[in-house]
């Protein structure tokens, strides 16, 4: 298309030089930096398969989507430090590598920080900087090349059923027996995707999970230990996932691989056997799933993995699988679980008697004030949630078990401060259904964005301002702390999900109406245009996406029963039996550190009002309109005494209140600043304590006075954010 200009017009269109055209590569060699201009740069290299662009120490790299013969190993040796002058090197993920060796040996820890959206190529590119890293700071006297190629598999290309061959592993360990801890660092590769990456629509090996790799390096620059944090694992799609994705590929690969000698103990089943596999994708193009399962037992011998084990891990997942096959009678409005097979067979795999996990899924166990335990038996959909719960907890709590094993595998010994590190998380995601996965997804994304824009642009513009360099103009970026503000922030969407969960009768529904009510003015809040729909979109840094919020307050739940952890620790699965008292552990943590942060804020903003002062518990019944009065009297009260106590401390005029009746825990969030912001929740009893804290974050309106009134003639009330 040929676009006319006026020819008045051609002066003010922007000289372009020969420099623009040829595609530079180094963006900073650009005469004129504009959009046009990099994007110009960026197409015409990619267009020769140069992937690789240079802005500064910054590199810019777009998925070729196919091989390229630029990872063998003697491209590589030849970034290797002082093999040449990078400047005389073409920009590469091997040159961000050398940056990095080269500012380690000037004792400075280094991080590689990738971003970019699903698909994008991230954790490839992780793969072969920590590959470069491996081979520039140790000796691969262990390692012994299978083949020049990235271990990698290529995605479908529009048009083809893309099925195209899962490439060799890059390299192969020699001597199980004594792998080299660069050994043991590549290798952990194929376990974390085979548990943590799956197929959606973008990604046919996609992470489903974010992570930071942190080797330690000595001050001789070798690689000492290294650990592993993961970040967020997509527990749900073990459950579901849309038609077009799959599940995670390790259940794939133990499906594949039923016919081995030694698997058919667990007697797996086609894929279509499996109501958690079925509904999507059997096969992803480009994966060879028994390829890959090779590789990851081969991983797992690298890694001293003894076979049992291996064996208790596969027996897990198949456990999984095995729960999501338990059916319930349809008929009945109360649980009641179909028959002993599906039962016996997760009891099998996981170690729990058939009746212990009957009633963990069956039965719901009521705790009555006086401390009687009522059985009471669940609504089906209530036992179904149970099951599926359960299952994505086994997956989650499983797959953080093996992080917690490779860890102590690449364990370090001494200590160095000095490391070099690797963010690979799930890149920015927009699909046609999204929800809150993408939004947390999405929200890490957005924050990384934001540690990105404060730190290597303030960093820039310091180095300049250091050297005496002027920078003439007033450099503008698109800055995205108020999108993170709105969903992370203090009364943000995420904060406002935590406290719809606790809203007995809420719903999806009203959560939305209160994100609308709320940030709908926010310009990066999109409404939806159809009235009572439960979505909204948000205007990301990378772009709009809007969110299906159906089942955002079921997923933000996860809480399971307490027989969980029982069943949990009865296991006669050692690993499962380890999963259940480090759940515990956690649990315990969790609860003595928010006493122990309670008593601290209890202890410094005690508040005892005369007893007269106190208003009276109600009780769950009716009260008259006199009565009601009274109350609100009381109320009043409360608040003048408490505004009074405030204002003696030296407070400021907002805290939260916290109370406490009988053995429930009862917190109020009071504004003395007139009338403004919501409540929390209210409880009052005979020996009522009030206690306030400075950092209140929600004050108390004359309207919530309402919900504190509505609170009080219940006994309990929770009145956030109505
Ligand atoms: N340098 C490369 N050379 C050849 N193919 C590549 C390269 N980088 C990525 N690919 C292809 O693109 C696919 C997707 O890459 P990758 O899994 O690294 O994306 P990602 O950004 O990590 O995505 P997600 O956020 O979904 O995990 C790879 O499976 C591979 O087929």
């Amino acid at each position: 298309m040929q676009a006319t200009i006026q020819a008045s017009a051609l002066g003010e269109l922007p000289k372009v030089h020969d420099a623009q055209l040829a595609g530079v590569g180094n963006i900073c060699e650009l005469v004129v930096v504009d959009n046009a201009a990099v994007l110009h740069s960026v197409r015409t290299r990619y267009k020769r398969s140069d992937i690789y662009t240079f802005v500064s120490r910054m590199l810019i790299a777009v998925n070729p989507f196919k091989e390229l013969p630029i990872y063998s190993k003697d491209n590589l040796l030849r970034y290797l430090p002082g093999a040449n002058d990078i400047m005389d090197l073409p920009p590469h993920v091997y040159g961000l590598g050398l940056h990095a060796v080269k500012g380690q040996k000037r004792g400075k820890s280094q991080v590689v920080l990738i971003s970019g959206e699903s698909g994008a190529g991230k954790t490839e590119s992780a793969k072969l900087v920590m590959s470069y890293i491996s081979e520039a700071l140790g000796s691969s006297r262990h390692m012994q090349r299978r083949e020049s190629r990235p271990r990698y598999s290529i995605a479908p290309e529009p048009g083809t059923d893309g099925l195209a061959k899962r490439r060799q592993s890059r390299y192969s360990v020699v001597d199980p027996k004594m792998p080299s801890i660069q050994d043991k660092i590549i290798q952990t590769n194929p376990i974390l995707e085979a548990f943590g990456n799956a197929m959606t629509v973008r990604n046919n090996n996609s992470s489903r999970f974010g992570k930071w790799t942190q080797m330690m390096i000595s001050p001789n620059m070798s690689i000492q230990g290294c650990s592993v944090t993961d970040y967020l694992l997509e527990v749900t799609r073990v459950c579901s996932r849309g038609e077009k994705e799959r599940n995670y590929h390790i259940f794939f690969q133990l499906l594949q691989a039923r016919g081995e000698e030694e698997l058919k103990c667990l007697d797996i089943q086609p894929p279509e056997a499996y109501s958690y596999l079925r509904g999507s994708q059997f096969v992803a193009p480009g994966i060879d799933d028994a390829r890959c399962f090779t590789e990851v037992k081969e991983a797992f011998l690298a890694l001293e993995f003894a076979w049992e084990v291996q064996m208790e891990i596969f027996k897990v997942v198949m456990g999984v699988l095995a729960l999501g096959n338990i059916e319930f009678t349809e008929a009945a409005e109360e649980a009641e679980i179909k028959g002993h097979d599906a039962l016996l067979k997760v009891g099998g795999f996981l170690g729990f008697s058939e009746e212990a996990l009957r009633s963990m899924i069956e039965v719901q166990k009521l705790k009555m004030p006086g401390g009687e335990v009522v059985h009471r038996k669940r609504p089906l959909d209530q036992a179904k949630a149970v099951r599926d719960a359960f299952a994505r907890l086994l997956y989650g709590r499983t797959f953080k078990w093996l992080i917690e094993k490779i860890n102590a595998k690449l364990a370090q010994a001494g200590t160095t401060p000095v490391f070099f590190g690797v963010l690979d998380i799930a890149g920015f995601e927009s699909f046609e259904h999204n929800s809150l996965e993408q939004l947390f997804i999405n929200l890490s994304n957005e924050l990384l964005q934001k540690h990105f824009n404060e730190f290597f642009f303030r960093m820039e513009l310091e180095e300049y301002e250091a050297e005496g360099v002027s920078v003439g103009v007033e450099v503008q970026y698109q800055d995205n702390s108020d999108i993170v503000e709105m969903i992370n922030g203090k009364g943000g969407i995420l904060s406002m999900l935590d406290d719809e969960v606790l809203i007995p009768k809420a719903t999806d529904q009203t959560f939305v109406s209160k994100v609308i009510r709320t940030h709908g003015n926010n310009p990066r809040i999109v409404k939806s245009k159809m009235g009572g729909a439960v979505k909204f979109g948000i205007k990301h840094f990378a772009g709009e996406v809007t969110y299906d919020v159906s089942g955002f307050l079921e997923k933000n739940m996860a809480k399971l029963p307490d027989e969980a952890l029982e069943l949990l620790k009865s296991s006669s699965c050692s690993l499962i039996e380890e999963i259940g008292v480090r759940v515990a552990t956690e649990a315990q943590e969790a609860e003595s550190g928010n006493r122990a942060r309670k008593a601290e804020v209890l202890e410094r903003y005690r508040l005892l009002l005369p007893r007269a002062e106190w208003p009276k518990f109600i009780g769950r019944r009716q009260v008259n309109d006199e009565e009601k009065l009274k109350i609100m009297i009381d109320v009043l009260c409360l608040q003048q005494a408490l505004r009074q106590r405030l204002t003696e401390m030296g407070l400021d005029e907002n805290g939260l209140a916290l109370g406490k009746l009988g053995k429930v825990p009862v917190m109020c969030c009071m504004g003395f600043n007139g009338i403004q912001g919501r409540a929390g929740v209210l409880r009052f009893d005979g020996a009522l304590e009030i206690h306030l804290r400075r950092d209140a974050d929600s004050a108390l309106g004359s309207r919530d006075l309402d919900f504190l009134l509505s609170a009080m003639v219940q006994g309990i009330g929770i009145l956030r954010g109505t």
